[in-house]
């Protein structure tokens, strides 16, 4: 299949030398990501960066259904994440195409930990939920509050069975399950919640519901009177127009460094298929769970062995670290050099086609794995 065969096959394209493939590690709407390693050091590599077997994180992307270019939804990625320059972004570091099948491949930094995107009816705001035709970035505050709250966890805060039948933005469960926890809003609390159409339509739904107040605290354990509580209560707070803003938030107690931390939670890592090459199908060598941790027969999972302490303290809320790696340098032999895109040529109607706004969880949130089990949680201080 010449340069489009890589990983186990052996046309592999020269670019791909560069690299050790130990196997899938996620997936999402337009392309899998594996895990692979640099054989040799790049000639910039700073201390832990770009050092031969750092860890990168390489996305390919899906052919199009036309198979007639590179997606527009590849082109706007590589062109914001090169714009996008933040300890908490993941670096896009290389980009690298087969001309012959013109399949597309982004190196990342590796990131050890992440929430397996979060773009469900779950960290939607209740005004969506009950319709507003106008909302603001307070949307998005909520939506920061439920993962907070998840970080804390490990497990989604309002996890609402989605009705996908209407094209109604009114979710009842969904919302049942975030007044089931956060109480009953009221238009005292909540004053434009009387103009919400949903709020009027379905009232014999919701309003004719008396839901008691279980209590935030009990869910995250956190201490009611700690920053930590408070930022998050603030963050979930019912009316968008008192809800922390971004800029607020940033300003809040609970990011305090010099906060002593009080909840420690423990972070699983990521597993590694590691019989899945970059076609996401055949077989790399299978690499054998260690013994009392027997993975299935026809796949393997290993730890990654990639020790990354999370030793900063964590007070209230932290900031998600990034994995803080600078990009080493240009593209080698095979990427895009600069990783400008303009020489890729691009699908018609490019800029045109719109992003899904509603993706599912991943279904395949450990890729069908079982937990291996191995000793590799990090702590993470709140
Ligand atoms: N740099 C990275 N380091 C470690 N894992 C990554 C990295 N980038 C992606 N992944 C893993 O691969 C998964 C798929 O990533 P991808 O960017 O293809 O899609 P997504 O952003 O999760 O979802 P979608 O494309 O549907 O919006 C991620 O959810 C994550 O688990």
């Amino acid at each position: 299949m010449g340069d489009g065969r890589v990983g186990g096959g052996t046309n592999r394209p020269a670019w791909l030398q560069q690299y050790e493939l130990v196997g899938k590690i996620g997936e999402g709407t337009y392309g899998l990501v594996f895990l692979a390693r640099l054989k040799q050091s790049h000639p910039h590599a700073a201390a832990g960066v770009g050092r031969r077997g750092s860890p990168i994180a390489i996305k390919k992307f899906k052919q199009s259904k036309e198979g007639d270019g590179v997606s527009p939804t590849a082109i706007r990625e590589i062109m914001l994440l090169r714009e996008i320059n933040h300890e908490n972004v993941v670096k896009l570091v290389n980009v690298h195409i087969n001309h012959a099948d013109m399949s597309l491949y982004l190196a990342f930094d590796y990131a050890e930990h992440d929430l397996y995107v979060v773009v469900t009816i779950w960290y939607r705001a209740p005004e969506l939920l009950l319709g507003a035709k106008h909302y603001t970035s307070a949307v998005d505050m909520w939506a920061v509050g439920c993962i907070f709250a998840e970080l804390l966890t490990l497990k989604p805060l309002f996890q609402g069975v989605e009705a996908k039948a209407t094209p109604n933005p009114f979710q009842l469960d969904q919302l049942d399950k975030i007044f089931k926890v956060l109480g009953h809003p009221t238009v005292e609390k909540w004053p434009t919640l009387a103009n919400l159409p949903c709020w009027q339509n379905d009232q014999q739904h919701i309003q004719g519901h008396k839901y008691e107040n279980t209590g935030l605290h009990n869910i995250v354990h956190l201490p009611q009177k700690s920053p930590a509580f408070d930022l998050l209560s603030k963050m979930l707070e019912y009316d968008p127009r008192k809800r922390i803003t971004a800029a607020q938030a940033l300003e809040h107690d609970a990011l305090l460094p010099s906060q002593a931390g009080e909840k420690i939670v423990q972070y699983p890592v990521r597993p590694v298929d590691t019989t899945t090459d970059f076609e996401g199908t055949t077989s790399l060598q299978p690499t054998q769970a260690p013994s009392g941790n027997a993975a299935p027969s026809n796949q393997s999972v290993v730890p990654r062995p990639i020790p990354r302490q999370m030793q900063q303290p964590m007070v209230g809320m932290s900031r998600m670290g990034g994995t803080n790696m600078a990009a080493f340098g240009a593209a080698p032999q095979g990427g895009i050099a600069g990783m400008n895109p303009g020489n890729i040529p691009m699908q018609r109607g490019a800029g045109a086609q719109s992003h899904p706004h509603q993706l599912r969880r991943k279904a395949d949130q450990g890729m069908g794995m079982q937990n291996p089990g191995y000793p590799t949680q990090q702590k993470r201080r709140f």
